[in-house]
């Protein structure tokens, strides 16, 4: 089984994704976490995002086994990650190993923005994952501060907001719900609920 999670920045797909998995034994790919990997190469190198043809060449060259989630999951790559991903040929290069890891058995969960829509189209269960933006940055601001990040919510919220736009409004795989995705609004729920929620939403696709 595949199961393709989309949605925007801080929704919840990384924890629903993880935790799908688990349940149904499959294994899970952030894929934020290849473009985020593209950015850190750039900006580590005191390279601008923006540098379309190093961003090229890292989309290349980027080991998806060797990527340090923790130096990853910060303000400054997730913004670089947006900018780097809007280039037709960083996508390009990225394609091919989220396609094998879906298709490999005994089947995965992946997630990202185009999972449904360019990565998996035919992927069994299409869960696109919302809630307010307001509560998406006070869920990342949270998990930013337990992790000693210096942000405040209003900063998360700023990014969150640049980084939607940019993902719904670039030209090549947009960030947007599959026409057969099932739509999950997280807003008023916990994990436990989101979770529990999603599984139903992939029991009802598989009757
Ligand atoms: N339903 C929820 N209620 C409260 N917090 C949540 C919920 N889902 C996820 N979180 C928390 O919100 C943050 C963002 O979730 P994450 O799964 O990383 O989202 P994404 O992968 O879409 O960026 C994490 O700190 C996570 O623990
Ligand atoms: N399949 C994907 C996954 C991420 N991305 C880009 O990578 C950025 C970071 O993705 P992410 O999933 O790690 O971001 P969060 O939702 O975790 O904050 C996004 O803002 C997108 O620009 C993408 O274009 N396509």
């Amino acid at each position: 089984m595949i199961i393709a999670i989309d949605g925007p920045a801080a929704s919840g797909k990384g924890t629903l994704g993880k935790r799908l998995a688990a349940h149904y034994g499959l294994r899970h790919l952030d894929t934020g976490l290849l473009y985020r990997g593209v950015a850190h190469v750039l900006l580590s190198a005191g390279h601008p995002a923006d540098d379309r043809v190093r961003a090229a060449a890292a989309a290349a060259a980027l080991d998806p086994g060797r990527l340090d989630e923790d130096a990853l999951k910060t303000q400054a790559a997730g913004e670089g990650a947006s900018i780097v991903s809007a280039f037709p040929e960083v996508r390009a290069a990225l394609l091919d190993v989220q396609r094998r890891f879906a298709a490999a058995p005994p089947g995965a969960v992946l997630d990202g923005r185009d999972i449904g829509t360019v990565i998996c189209p035919d992927a069994d269960v299409k869960i696109f994952v919302t809630a307010s933006a307001e509560e998406r940055a006070r869920r990342r601001f949270l998990e930013f501060r337990a992790r000693g990040l210096a942000v405040t919510e209003a900063e998360v919220l700023d990014d969150i907001r640049r980084r939607d736009a940019r993902d719904t409004g670039r030209a090549v795989a947009p960030l947007r719900p599959a026409a057969d995705a099932r739509l999950l609004d997280t807003t008023a729920l916990d994990v436990e609920a989101s979770v529990a929620a999603a599984i139903a939403l992939v029991e009802a696709a598989r009757r």
